[in-house]
């Protein structure tokens, strides 16, 4: 491998361990290195705070010119909560800039590049960019399209239930499945459920891993405010709870005048995907993790509102044609109606299988 891939490759993994941390901002990596002697390393640890090439200049000192900088993502060009990155490359005189990737944030997008040619700097662009897209998928997501990007998630048999007819659902995946589930729920901005989810098991929504987590925003579509004023969301306080309602719902009850909850009533009586995300957009959630329940995953799919599945599969056979499955909604007439997909990965998680698989263009 040559040292240049060496380079990003270090860029992109101490990038890759801020990741969940930055939102609404990307995850960013930055080396920088003269004569194969690496003179400094950073990572944009927190939106609002440094860019990465920042630590890494500041740890380079004097030593910076005419050094080459590996950044996963372009130097930003324009003055958002910190000056621009591309400015203070020049400014410290650096001899060559490898860019993994673009910036789509239309701020940015290639004018960090030209500012840096233009100063005569030598750039190029694309090493290692399909795993820096990868990285920062969600951002680019959000900073496009102005709505987070979605994840569902489900643990079901493997004929496809998550649950009995009588609602059970404890448990069907293992401890080390549903440890994954907190790692995914710490990497996301906020993890979604419907009413029903509420109402059946009564969940606390919190991300709880044994090494420390944060806790994502807790939001419940509820179109006619149902939630149980004795139901953990609307008494826990370790994570804000937001409740989307229809035009309709009385949102003048009590039980959701909590200073960590927050109600927000849609225009429409009925709950529309669409305008739930563009709500999100708006408030900066970069990344939902939508953890069902059927009817909120047969909605998702049916709009094909949706980037990525997590879908955990559990070694049991529940059977029943009235058992709970997994997307619910109604079926397409027709097979080929279905959403095609393409399975991204596959592991084993104790006794579960866990299968990632994203939607197919077009
Ligand atoms: N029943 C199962 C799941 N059930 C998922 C439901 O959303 C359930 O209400 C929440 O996971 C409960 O959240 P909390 O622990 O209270 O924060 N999810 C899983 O991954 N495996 C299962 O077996
Ligand atoms: N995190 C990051 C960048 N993030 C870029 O800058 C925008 C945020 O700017 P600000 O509000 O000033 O933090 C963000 O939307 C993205 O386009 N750029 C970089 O050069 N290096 C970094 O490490
Ligand atoms: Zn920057």
């Amino acid at each position: 491998m040559s040292s240049k891939a060496k380079y990003m490759d270090t860029a992109l993994a101490i990038a890759e361990v801020t990741l969940g941390q930055t939102s609404p901002n990307p995850s960013v990596g930055a080396v920088v290195v003269k004569d194969g002697k690496v003179l400094g390393i950073g990572s944009h640890l927190q939106a609002g705070t440094e860019h990465a090439e920042v630590h890494a200049l500041k740890q380079a000192g004097d030593l910076a010119e005419g050094a080459d900088i590996y950044v996963t993502l372009e130097p930003c060009s324009h003055h958002g909560k910190t000056p621009p990155c591309a400015d203070l490359i020049i400014e410290r005189k650096l001899a060559r800039v490898f860019v993994a990737c673009l910036d789509p944030n239309p701020e940015i997008a290639g004018r960090g590049v030209d500012k840096l040619r233009q100063a005569g700097i030598t750039v190029e662009v694309g090493l290692r960019e399909e795993r820096a897209r990868e990285l920062n998928r969600k951002f680019f997501k959000h900073i496009r399209h102005k709505r987070p990007y979605v994840t569902l998630k489900a643990a079901a048999t493997l004929d496809g239930k998550t649950a009995t007819a009588s609602g059970d659902s404890r448990w069907i995946t293992s401890s080390e499945a549903r440890e994954d589930v907190h790692k995914q729920r710490d990497l996301h901005d906020a993890i979604l459920v419907g009413i029903g989810t509420v109402l059946q098991d009564d969940p606390l929504l919190t991300a709880r891993l044994p090494q420390g987590s944060k806790n994502p925003i807790r939001i419940v579509l509820d179109t006619h405010l149902r939630i149980p004023e004795d139901s953990k969301l609307l008494n826990s306080q370790e994570a804000m709870t937001w409740v989307i309602c229809g035009s309709s719902a009385n949102t003048g009850q009590a039980k959701c005048n909590k200073s960590h909850v927050k109600v927000w009533q849609l225009d429409t009586p009925e709950i529309q995907l669409e305008a739930v995300l563009d709500l999100l957009g708006e408030q900066n959630v970069q990344s939902v993790y939508v953890e069902g329940g059927s009817g909120v995953h047969g909605s998702f799919v049916e709009k094909s509102l949706f980037d990525e599945c997590h879908w955990y599969i559990a070694p049991r056979l529940l059977g029943g044609i009235d058992a709970v499955t997994s997307v619910g909604g109604i079926s397409p007439r027709l097979m080929k109606e279905g959403k095609r997909l393409t399975f991204t990965s596959f592991t084993q998680i104790g006794t579960d299988i866990k299968i990632i698989a994203v939607p197919d263009k077009g």
